[in-house]
């Protein structure tokens, strides 16, 4: 089948090279794609961090046919459907009991700008309208969009889009190399991390901050592991100001670390969460922003006729979207998936791990089912390796993802232990060849 690839203009891809070696999946299903040449490919990625429960699970398929055929749109402003709110006392019941309200979106870019708007929007209600500054981390990740970009911290997202990138600053990010190296779980060293956030606000005093944003494991980056007692120190410090807390677990959450969130997994409760991926297991588009109790309950005043956050998308409790998410969490719930990453994690690191040694090998971390493989870049030639190490890979018939000259593994969390074998077998024989 020769497909014409002229006129889409692809995403974070080197198109050129792309289009003339294209790499195209026409099929999923449990833990493979199979590739345009009929290859069957296994899934060591989740897709993009996303496809939790395994390719195309019947539940979640029947539920978006069923959906598609009942009610294709429903306009989410001053009207609703009953599945959006199915689904959202649902996804509470799933999360640490502080989390009591659901703001949809449909990506975690959309997530991520929701929950920096309502940080600085709560304070306005609060009387404390000068809290307008937004702190993120250096090498964090929280999307494309100019408010994610301007918290994140990967320079590569933020150096081609000019200076709409105010009111931000960063704390320090947790990467500890000289001490931390081939941790196995959370590292021993780099709590006191956390304490860089006092720094900020020395600079800036606490009075004009709204938030702090970081990511629990910083996946895109490279699978940064937060260091043992790092986020405990940034909920007390965020306490002591009077700064809201928010974890973006748009990667870790729905099972990836071993419980349904990083939060639980960490024993952290943010004030808000952003979610996305495997909200919908990668099927539909969709994202969504937990908050407190307190957070949402400081909105509702005021005449009851006004609407009280003037914020939203078309899209938002996309019906389709709520069946597959619908789906995904019935799925999750039959294969005790939201805590099958705890018992693999064991395997997972014991293999992983194996991997020290290996040519170029210069880290490996690991938590839950997620982990990053460190690899010395080729001179001069920064992520050149990473690139061959998945390109090997895929030849292999192995899916990997990998970020700079790291390798970033993400599988589904149905993965068996001789499949973690194979993934590891095909990152061993490329890193013996590059
Ligand atoms: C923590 C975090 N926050 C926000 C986003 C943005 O989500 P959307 O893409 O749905 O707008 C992400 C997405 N993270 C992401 C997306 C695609 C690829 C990779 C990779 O590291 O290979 C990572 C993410 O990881």
């Amino acid at each position: 089948m020769s497909t014409a690839l002229d006129a889409y203009w692809m995403p974070f891809t080197a198109n050129r090279q792309f289009k003339q070696s294209p790499r195209l999946l026409t099929r999923a299903e449990g833990m493979h794609y199979i590739d345009d040449q009929g290859r069957q490919v296994l899934d060591g990625a989740a897709g993009l961090w996303c496809v939790n429960a395994g390719h195309n699970r019947p539940k979640i398929v029947q539920a978006i046919q069923q959906q598609a055929a009942e009610l294709d749109y429903a306009p989410p402003f001053q009207m609703g459907h009953p599945k959006a709110f199915e689904l959202a006392e649902r996804l509470v019941k799933l999360l640490p009991e502080e989390l009591t309200k659901v703001f949809y979106t449909n990506s975690g870019s959309e997530a991520v700008e929701t929950a920096l708007k309502m940080a600085i929007a709560y304070h306005r209600a609060r009387g404390e309208g000068q809290r307008t500054r937004l702190i993120g981390r250096e090498r964090g990740y929280h999307g494309v969009n100019f408010g994610g970009i301007s918290v994140g911290g990967i320079s590569t997202n933020r150096k081609m889009f000019g200076t709409m990138l105010g009111g931000v600053d960063h704390i320090r990010h947790t990467h500890d190399l000289a001490r931390n190296a081939f941790s196995i779980g959370l590292p021993a060293y780099g709590a006191e991390f956390a304490d860089d956030l006092e720094r900020v606000i020395a600079l800036h005093d606490a009075s004009t901050i709204a938030a702090v944003i970081v990511e629990p494991v910083a996946g895109s980056t490279g699978v940064l592991i937060p260091p043992q007692g790092y986020l405990q120190r940034l909920r007390e410090i965020c306490d002591r100001h009077g700064i809201l807390l928010i974890f973006d677990e748009v990667i870790t959450g729905f099972g990836r670390t071993g419980s349904p969130f990083a939060a639980q997994t960490f024993g952290v409760v943010p004030d808000l969460m952003t979610v996305a991926k495997g909200l919908t297991n990668g099927c539909v588009p969709m994202g969504a922003v937990f908050a407190r109790q307190s957070v949402h309950d400081v909105f509702m005043n005021g005449p009851e006729h006004l609407i009280e956050f003037f914020h939203g998308y078309t899209y938002s409790a996309h019906p389709l979207a709520c069946a597959a998410a619908l789906g995904t969490l019935d799925t999750y719930e039959e294969d005790g998936l939201l805590t099958r990453a705890a018992e693999m994690e064991g395997y997972f690191a014991e293999q992983l791990h194996s991997l020290k040694g290996e040519p170029n090998v210069i880290d490996v971390r690991n938590v839950g089912l997620v982990g990053g493989v460190e690899l010395t870049p080729i001179a001069g030639e920064p992520a050149k390796r990473g690139f061959a190490a998945f390109l090997d890979c895929w030849n292999q018939g192995v899916l990997i993802r990998t970020t700079g000259d790291t390798i970033a593994l993400s599988p589904p969390l149905i993965i068996a232990r001789d499949q973690i074998d194979q993934l590891i077998g095909a990152i061993r024989t490329a890193l013996r060849r590059l």
